[in-house]
């Protein structure tokens, strides 16, 4: 299990702050929640996390910061699914979630049996074992997405970023996939750090929600708390109506416009 810091981690693209400095401390086995409208800067918080963006500020994993690893020992520490993961068209679904494995594998040496067994318990997991000697070339966008998501849990880091995870993913294999991400949250402690723009989802599967806008937060907490009518009309732009079901789950329902006739 292990913490996830972030220390004033800011990013600029060019003369844009696209992430004013942010700071959390996310609990080992936590799930912490992104939300925000188009452009606030989610993808940039998780790009900068896993060094993808040239970022300020600190990221800490268990008390040491992340630039003090290797690229392999990183790789070992935190997994992450991109928003529009790019996959190999020629590669098998199988030898590509085994490609998770890498950081395990020593220099000229092969994925031992364990690793393939691992790979393949995550495709079956992810009703992905009738795929796993396909192409990804000729899989439809959300299997091409469950693959990305079943690269990243065979990768077993201990942190977990998720991307947009369940855009292209029809209701059943949404849930399918988070609950498998919560199910090893419970079983191994993972710490997951997710962005969604489902925001009933969000508010499910998430311990806490953090909204930002413009690159900032402006608002963090509970479901409850952070998914109200008025914060959604207010950085949204949005109408809704929010429900409160009697297991705690907060349902965020778009409103249609009445029109004059
Ligand atoms: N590589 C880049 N170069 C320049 N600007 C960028 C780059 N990537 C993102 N931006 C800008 O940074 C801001 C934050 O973008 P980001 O992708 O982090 O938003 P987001 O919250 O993930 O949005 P979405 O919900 O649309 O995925 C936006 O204004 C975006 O236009």
């Amino acid at each position: 299990m292990s913490s996830l810091e972030l220390r004033d981690v800011a990013v600029s693209y060019g003369d844009h702050d696209a992430l004013a400095p942010f700071s959390d401390r996310i609990a080992p086995g936590e799930w912490l929640g992104l939300i925000g409208p188009n452009g606030a800067g989610k993808s940039t918080l998780l790009r900068a996390i896993v060094g993808l963006v040239k970022r300020r500020g600190e990221v800490v994993i268990d008390g040491a910061s992340v630039d003090l690893h290797s690229s392999r020992r990183r790789a070992a520490l935190v997994a992450y699914v991109p928003q529009e993961p790019i996959l190999p068209d020629d590669m098998t679904a199988f030898e590509y979630v085994l490609l998770g494995r890498t950081p395990y594998v020593g220099y000229f040496a092969t994925e031992s049996k364990h690793d393939r067994a691992l790979a393949h318990d995550v495709l079956d997991r992810l009703d992905l074992g009738d795929f796993s000697e396909r192409r990804l070339g000729e899989l439809s966008g959300g299997e091409r997405q469950r693959i990305a998501i079943a690269r990243a849990l065979a990768q077993e880091a201990p942190v977990l970023l998720l991307d947009e995870p369940t855009s292209a993913l029809d209701i059943g294999h949404q849930q399918q996939a988070l609950e498998l991400v919560e199910r090893l949250r419970h079983e191994h402690g993972l710490t997951v750090v997710s962005a969604m723009h489902d925001l009933t989802l969000a508010g499910m599967y998430s311990d806490r929600l953090v909204l930002l806008h413009g690159g900032r937060v402006v608002a963090s907490g509970s479901a409850i708390d952070v998914l109200s009518a008025e914060t959604l009309r207010e950085f949204y732009g949005v109408r809704v109506t929010v429900q409160h079901e009697d297991d705690g789950t907060v349902v965020v329902i778009p409103r249609r416009d009445v029109l004059d006739t």
